[in-house]
């Protein structure tokens, strides 16, 4: 059986709290989609704003691979001719091969929202809908509040898809707008829909009762040829069914035609690509296209993952274009530290005593406030030291920080700090001293230390020149001890090709800032010759 895959992330995805997309934002997602193979995108509501106008026009010119471009309204208005209905007529202007309708079905609608006799709302579904039909190749249903319609008004439920079927509807989409129904519902009530209309049938599922997906499988299993959805399950207040589950599930859990399934190794960017341009971050445990989706941290797991990945990935990630991750922790076994050694290209005996060196240190560490997830830099210098493999690029002699404020005016800190390196290095670069001591300034103690090491140490390694400050988290670890309190510092760094995070722990807020800040920048120095060395040998 095929399914056909209806986006409507620009449309219904738009819809989501904070979510505004740009034109060209549009256009990317849009060619994005096409490329993952999806069948139809919902572009906008020409009626509604020039933006979704302006990306109608935008499309016109485009030729896409796989999908129909579809523009979206309500029917027409209650007592207007449809040919003087101006969000009909501007829809009509969109020119697009497919034009989605949603139409009243809850008889509480057509009295509350509409104000209007459910006579007339039958009349405006048959009026929009064979009307339009003069225009596209396609009219798509959408059946708004169907399954709370069902329940309240059975008949007339029933009545306005039978409507919609005989003015020529080529889907009739039955919509769970308010993501209230249950999928035993879902199924119970299509098994009725199937006895009363003959045209093929849509689900549009919303998530308010967290089971937009489930609805939309269940819908698929009871006859439904048609699925609707958003990227990352985007839509107003709790989304709408998540296309990223949707159609994994239908292509590798029910083996149904839907996709190429070789596209779907592009659902993994193109979620980030929409989770990016619609400015929400990226759910990590998102099924499927999460970040985390496939990391493993418990021992436990890890080591049977090691065995047979099997035994803990519902599927192989690199399906779905994600990867695995083995994350190092309080929680973890031997085998996470030896995977983590192999990915950082050490060899070491399985059997090796260091392996489990490692491992207690790890614990130990852990148990004084470190935390290794978020700092895999600061681990691989631990592993570089545990196996006789860590450089000493430079030696910390000490520092001073002040934080100097005058009357009403901002303050600002200091900070000098002095550094040695080996003899050879300062001969290389023709320096008559291994040392400097150097004083910077900045808007904070961290800022002011990070200038002032970078400044003495960039002297000595002026690829440390490109190397930034991304993020700094801090966390009190036992606030009970007030000042006394232990921090946390968490750095992430960039030098523009990768990124990387250390952690530092201590009492005093500025030394464990100042020993995560040396460890970033030791690790950079650590990854620059790694870098050289491949590149001579290759
Ligand atoms: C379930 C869904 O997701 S439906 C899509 C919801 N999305 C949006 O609303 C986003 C885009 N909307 C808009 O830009 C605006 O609401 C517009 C342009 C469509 C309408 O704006 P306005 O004319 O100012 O009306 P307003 O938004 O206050 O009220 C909605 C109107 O649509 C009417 N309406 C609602 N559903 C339907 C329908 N299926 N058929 C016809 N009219 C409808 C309401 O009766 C109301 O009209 P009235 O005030 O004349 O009674
Ligand atoms: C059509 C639509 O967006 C809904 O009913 O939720």
């Amino acid at each position: 059986m095929s399914i056909k895959v209806y986006d409507t992330t620009l449309r219904d995805g738009a819809q989501a709290f904070g979510v505004s997309f740009s034109l060209e934002d549009k256009i990317r997602i849009a060619e994005a989609l096409d490329d993952l193979g999806v069948h139809y995108l919902e572009g906008g509501w020409p009626g509604s704003n020039p933006k979704d106008i302006a990306f109608f026009e935008a499309v016109k010119g485009m030729n896409f691979k796989n999908l129909k471009v579809a523009a979206f309204s309500s029917t027409r208005r209650p007592d207007v001719k449809i040919e003087e209905d101006a969000n009909i007529q501007t829809l009509i202007k969109a020119e697009t091969p497919v034009y989605t309708i949603f139409g009243k079905s809850w008889d509480l609608h057509v009295e509350k929202a509409l104000r209007t006799t459910l006579e007339e709302n039958l009349k405006m579904i048959y009026d929009t809908v064979s009307y339009l039909k003069r225009f596209a190749d396609e009219v798509i249903y959408d059946a708004e509040h169907f399954f709370d319609g069902y329940k309240a008004n059975r008949e007339y439920a029933l009545k306005t898809l039978k409507v919609a079927e005989e003015a020529g509807a080529d889907c009739l989409v039955l919509a769970d707008t308010n993501g209230g129904t249950l999928p035993h519902e879902i199924e119970e009530i299509i098994e009725d829909v199937k006895k009363h209309v003959k045209a093929p049938l849509g689900i549009h599922a919303h998530n308010d009762s967290d089971v937009a997906v489930a609805n939309t499988l269940v819908a698929v299993r009871k006859g439904a040829v048609h699925v609707q959805g958003t990227i990352n399950g985007l839509g107003e207040r709790c989304g709408n069914a998540n296309l990223c589950s949707v159609i994994p599930n239908l292509v590798l859990k029910m083996g149904l035609e839907v996709i190429p399934k070789e596209n779907l190794k592009k659902l993994f960017d193109v979620a980030h690509l929409v989770a990016e341009l619609s400015g929400r971050p990226h759910i990590e445990n998102m099924p499927y296209v999460g970040d985390y989706a496939f990391a493993h941290k418990g021992g436990v797991h890890v080591s049977a993952i090691k065995r047979d990945p099997r035994t803990y990935e519902h599927i192989d990630p690199e399906l779905v274009g994600n990867r695995r991750i083995i994350s190092i922790s309080e929680l973890s076994g031997k085998s996470n530290v030896l995977e983590k050694i192999k990915e950082m290209g050490f060899e070491i005996d399985e059997s090796s005593p260091k392996v489990r060196e490692i491992l207690k240190k790890i614990k130990e560490l852990e148990a004084q406030g470190y935390h290794f997830e978020g700092a895999e830099a600061s681990f691989e210098l631990l592993v570089r030291d545990m196996l006789g493999k860590r450089k000493k690029y430079f030696e910390f002699l000490g520092f001073t920080v002040m934080t100097i404020k005058n009357r009403d005016e901002e303050s600002f800190s200091e900070a000098t700090v002095k550094v040695r390196v080996p003899d050879e290095v300062a001969k290389r670069l023709g320096h008559d001293e291994p040392f400097e001591h150097t004083a910077a300034e900045g808007e904070g103690p961290v800022e002011a230390l990070d200038r002032a090491v970078r400044k003495a140490l960039e002297k000595f390694y002026p690829s440390l020149k490109d190397t930034k400050l991304t993020d700094y988290k801090v966390r009190i670890l036992n606030e009970q001890a007030g000042t006394k309190a232990t921090t946390r510092v968490l750095i992430e760094s960039s030098d523009g090709k990768r990124r990387w995070g250390t952690v530092g722990v201590s009492p005093n807020i500025i030394e464990a800032s100042w020993t995560a800040l040396l460890e970033s920048l030791e690790y950079k120095l650590h990854k620059d010759e790694e870098e050289m060395r491949n590149d001579e040998e290759n």
